[in-house]
């Protein structure tokens, strides 16, 4: 670093984009400064995935129960309060953890907001902070409709903190959250009303597995509103309505916009030092460096290919501590990256996509794991899944619908991103019995 400036590099934003990479690249001795407006963790642990498992928990352990139902004898209700109240103790130590990491690997902590003057310049809570390099590490807020009475409605940090589970909610959208939210509130006793877009849910997923889901939900008592075309929220005394469709209209009690998110990229600065940037995100190169040399660009808040998730963001942000401590020099090579609905059974997904064109030239087998042995065990109804092999049978895509599907799809893994012969497949040995063993089983 050039003496002149406070910082070797400075992050912006404290999430997963930025943490699991500026830790170790300030025990290198790296000066290193992470800008967080917010809670140090960012969405995951704290607003994203550790609150949203805590709270999904006691769901799977309802759909186990039922699962055994001519065995077990247990009439399992969700105590909703407790659910909240569990879910804060689990998470609330998880950003001072987060924060004595950083501050013990030498990382300076700074609260407050970050916002460019120049591109080694940042304002931050009265003062400016410069550094050799910036990583723009700001994540995604949450998507409003943009329709009157916007404001009755909540986001999905609003819905894990609620004290009291409303008796109807109506969710707007059918993406990840909502599928979600929709599976855990419906699971703990509120009556859910999905309002679709358009008339698929979970775009991102095979279709006939997310139809499954939809079916699931719908015989569970959530109703799907399909192109429902939301035009205004309304209050009256005792609770909110949705004006949908031609004149339609349902009150419930709390209404939970999950139409999208959108990058953290206004109120920056960007356009000041000529950061390129569009709807998606922040654009970068191969070497996630923005149209300005200096600074880069980490996580969710880049506009890419790549699924914004948190396994995404921790590969970019440990790239960029690789890079800038000098370990590599090569632009990132993204591994396979798996994602998974939680839903109840979940749908979990990795490498060749089963929907995609270049799935047509290889080899598809499907999969019905409800006669697998050790799925029956568990006696998981909703249990399908389809493997992509290529010409030489090396496994590249899986898609899976069950209660484990994460956990399949997990472990087989290894096989996509080492590309690993039938040969070298045979010379893997797992536990006995285990998810893991019964996946493997069929590759
Ligand atoms: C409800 C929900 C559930 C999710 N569940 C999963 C899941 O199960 N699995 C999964 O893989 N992913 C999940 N995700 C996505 C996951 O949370 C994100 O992919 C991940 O958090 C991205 O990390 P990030 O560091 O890029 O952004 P973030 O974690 O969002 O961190 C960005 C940080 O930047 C801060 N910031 C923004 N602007 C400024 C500024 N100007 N100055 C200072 N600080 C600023 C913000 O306060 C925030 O803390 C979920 C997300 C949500 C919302
Ligand atoms: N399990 C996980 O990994 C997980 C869980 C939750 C969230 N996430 C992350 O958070 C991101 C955001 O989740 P999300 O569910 O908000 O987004 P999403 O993109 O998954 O879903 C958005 C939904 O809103 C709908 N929509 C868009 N515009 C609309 C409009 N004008 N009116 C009505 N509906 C509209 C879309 O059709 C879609 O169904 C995800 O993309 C993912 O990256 C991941």
């Amino acid at each position: 670093m050039t003496k002149t400036y406070d910082y070797d590099v400075l992050y912006i934003g404290s999430g997963h984009g930025t943490f699991d990479g500026a830790i170790p690249l300030a025990k290198t001795g790296k000066k290193v400064g992470v800008i967080e407006t917010d809670m140090i963790g960012g969405t995951c642990p704290n607003y994203g995935c550790n609150a949203k498992i805590a709270l999904d928990e006691p769901v799977v352990l309802k759909r186990a129960v039922e699962s055994l139902t001519s065995i077990t004898t247990a009439d399992l209700q969700i105590d909703w309060q407790q659910n909240v109240n569990n879910k804060s103790r689990i998470i609330k130590p998880l950003p001072v953890m987060i924060s004595n990491l950083l501050v013990k690997s030498g990382v300076e902590v700074i609260n407050g907001y970050g916002k460019f003057i120049d591109n080694h310049t940042i304002a931050v809570n009265d003062d400016v902070k410069t550094a050799d390099k910036i990583v723009i590490a700001t994540g995604l807020h949450p998507h409003r409709l943009e329709i009157l009475g916007k404001e009755l409605a909540h986001d999905s940090r609003d819905f894990m903190s609620l004290e009291e589970l409303p008796e109807k909610i109506a969710i707007i959208g059918s993406g990840y959250i909502s599928m979600e939210f929709a599976t855990i509130a419906n699971a703990a006793g509120s009556k859910v009303t999905v309002f679709m877009h358009g008339n698929q849910a979970l775009r991102q997923f095979y279709t006939p597995y997310v139809n499954q889901v939809v079916n699931d939900l719908e015989k569970r008592g959530v109703s799907f509103i399909q192109n429902a075309n939301v035009s205004s929220f309304t209050k009256t005394d005792q609770s909110k309505v949705v004006h949908y469709a031609d004149g339609q209209e349902l009150e419930v009690d709390f209404i939970l916009d999950a139409s999208g998110r959108v990058p953290n990229v206004d109120n920056l600065g960007l356009d000041k030092i000529g950061v390129k940037y569009n709807k998606n995100g922040v654009e970068v190169n191969g070497f996630l460096q923005t149209t300005i040399e200096n600074i880069y660009a980490s996580g969710d808040v880049i506009d890419k290919n790549q699924p914004k998730l948190t396994p995404t963001a921790i590969f970019e942000s440990t790239y960029l501590f690789n890079l800038f401590s000098g370990k590599i020099s090569s632009e990132i090579h993204y591994p396979v990256i798996p994602s998974v609905v939680f839903t109840s059974p979940r749908i979990a997904k990795v490498g060749v996509d089963i929907d995609s064109k270049e799935s047509e030239v290889y080899e598809i087998r499907e999969n019905d794991l409800k006669n697998d042995w050790y799925r029956q065990v568990a006696n998981d109804k909703l249990a399908q899944n389809r493997l992509i092999f290529d010409q030489r049978h090396h496994l590249v895509g899986v898609t899976e619908i069950s209660e484990q599907a994460e956990n399949s799809v997990n472990s087989l893994l290894p096989a996509i991103e080492f590309k690993l012969s039938p040969s070298d497949v045979n010379r893997l040995v797992h536990i006995f019995p285990s998810i893991g063993a019964a996946s493997w089983g069929q590759i």
